[in-house]
């Protein structure tokens, strides 16, 4: 399903069930897991935090976490660029993608226990030298809210961004299984094709929380980018630093900033915002620099390329009034 805002006004399309149980049609207005989405939402609260002088962007984790990270040169502003360094712990954790979310749906982590896990692997990059997404990153981030603040990211997020804009629909919810109200169940594809599909809509999204257990709907996720982009939620110098941007592939329109993404789109709009893969749900939050124009479109499944590209095809549709193919 997708929902694009404009001048024009509001547009969604919707096709296929919400719940193959129940038969019950996809619905723009229902509730899904944003994965990471959740990213920006935690990028956000920590600008936030720069803007107001409690932490300063270039100066070294260990400062604010002392003895966390085994190497100082790693900055805050290097976890919001994934330039850190610092291993994906997910990649082993789902390696074997059923049995792997199987194993931790309802794990609860302590943040210490992701970033161990982290560190037993070895790093991908020296600090600063190269662009390598990691949720490690962003589990840091989320340490550094509460160690700040000394509130959970949740009540970070509900002051600073949820009750702000009056996303209704939106919750971070960790340890909890539940999607509360009218949702989308999501569908895991197994690696084995022909194996059934897994409903994985109740998990604990322990293995991601400040890197990726946001719920919300597309309403919302519209508002919530517009706002962003549209300077509701962070002073200008602020939003600037944060669209500094540096290249996440070789096609030269893809790119990353700091807990936010830019792709320029083949008809010579850029848009900003964030993609989201959770077991079961696939999701593209995006808009216009000017905030006046966005789109926010899930799938619910995952764990299958096609229908993340044909996801991701959206964009081009509703900003470049493309059909997909
Ligand atoms: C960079 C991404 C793609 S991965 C990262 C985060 N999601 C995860 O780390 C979960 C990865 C496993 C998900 C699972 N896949 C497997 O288990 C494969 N063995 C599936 O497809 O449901 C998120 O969200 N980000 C996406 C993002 O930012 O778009």
């Amino acid at each position: 399903m997708a929902r694009y805002t404009g001048p024009g006004g509001v547009r969604t399309a919707a096709e296929g069930l919400r719940d193959t149980a129940s038969g019950a049609a996809m619905d723009p207005k229902a509730r899904f897991r944003v994965g990471s989405v959740t990213k920006t939402f935690s990028a956000v609260v920590l600008l936030q935090l720069a803007a107001e002088g409690r932490i300063r962007l270039d100066a070294p984790v260990d400062d604010y976490l002392p003895g966390l990270l085994p190497d100082r040169r790693i900055t805050v502003r290097h976890l919001l660029t994934h330039r850190s360094g610092l291993a994906d712990y997910t990649n082993a954790m789902f390696d074997r993608t059923v049995p792997g979310f199987e194993a931790v749906r309802n794990r609860v982590f302590s943040y210490r226990e992701l970033v161990d896990l982290s560190l037993r692997e070895p790093r991908t990059t020296e600090p600063g030298a190269a662009y390598a997404y990691s949720n490690t990153n962003f589990v840091v981030v989320g340490m550094l809210i509460e160690q700040a603040t000394g509130h959970p990211v949740g009540k970070e997020y509900q002051r600073r961004i949820i009750r702000k804009l009056g996303l209704r629909n939106t919750s971070y919810v960790h340890p909890g299984t539940a999607i509360e109200g009218m949702h989308v169940r999501g569908y895991l594809h197994p690696d084995e094709a022909g194996a059934p599909l897994v409903d994985s809509t109740e998990q604990t999204v322990s293995w991601a929380q400040s890197a990726g257990a946001v719920i919300s709907n597309p309403a919302d996720l519209n508002t919530f980018m517009s706002a962003l982009l549209g300077g509701r939620l962070l002073p200008g110098p602020m939003l600037d630093a944060m669209l500094v941007m540096t290249p996440t592939d070789a096609t030269g329109t893809r790119f990353y900033g700091l807990g936010l993404r830019r792709y320029d789109l083949s008809c010579g709009t850029s848009v900003y915002g964030h993609t989201g893969t959770v077991q079961g749900y696939y999701t593209y939050a995006f808009a216009t620099r000017d905030g006046r124009r966005s789109l926010a479109a899930t799938a619910n499944t995952s764990n299958h390329g096609e229908a993340n590209t044909a996801l991701g095809g959206t964009l081009e549709a509703a900003f470049c009034g493309k059909r997909p193919a």
